[in-house]
């Protein structure tokens, strides 16, 4: 099973907004809201959509963070590998609320409750709340992280590909 997925964290000063996770993947941990990219939608749109479902708050801004890959091993197998869309928006409209799916919760940024997340935040939410972009690839089994590796994405100072 391969998945696209997204994950936002919105920013309003020195906190950042998590959510308890009523039900799905990762139910009972603190997570970015988030999920699945559905089909013709792109990532920035899933990311909009998912924050009205989740917790009826609208970003009107979006700063992509990076890509993450998770790879779950099961019986030496994979059993899924989530590629996630990071984004973090310090403006929005709307005052989040509780939903079947997520009960909402600022946090100052330096008391983001890791040990109530997935064991792959530690390693790069707090590059991406600082500011900095990344790419990681976290490899799992049985949903127990076993390695890891977590890249810094540098501006690029020339053009990629010169038009002219
Ligand atoms: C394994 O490591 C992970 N760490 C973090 N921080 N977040 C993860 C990890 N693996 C998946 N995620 C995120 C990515 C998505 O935001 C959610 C999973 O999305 P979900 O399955 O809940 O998707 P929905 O479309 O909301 O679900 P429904 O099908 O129930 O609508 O977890």
């Amino acid at each position: 099973m391969i998945l696209v997925e997204t994950l936002l964290y919105l920013v309003r000063g020195g906190e950042v907004l998590l959510i308890l996770k009523k039900r799905g993947l990762g139910a009972g941990l603190y997570n970015g809201v988030g999920g699945k990219v559905k089909p013709g939608e792109t990532p920035e749109e899933a990311a909009v959509r998912e924050a009205v479902e989740e917790i009826g708050v609208k970003p009107l801004q979006l700063n992509w963070g990076g890509l993450l890959e998770f790879w779950n091993f099961v019986d030496g197998g994979v059993e899924s590998v989530h590629y996630v869309h990071v984004f973090t928006s310090n403006s929005y409209v709307g005052e989040p609320r509780e939903s079947e799916e997520a009960i909402p919760q600022w946090f100052r940024k330096e008391e983001v409750p890791y040990d109530k997340m997935w064991e792959d935040d530690r390693y790069w939410l707090p590059v991406v709340l600082g500011g900095g972009r990344i790419y990681g690839r976290f490899e799992f089994q049985k949903w127990k992280l076993r390695r890891w590796s977590l890249y810094l994405l540098e501006e690029a100072s020339q053009p990629l590909l010169d038009l002219v």
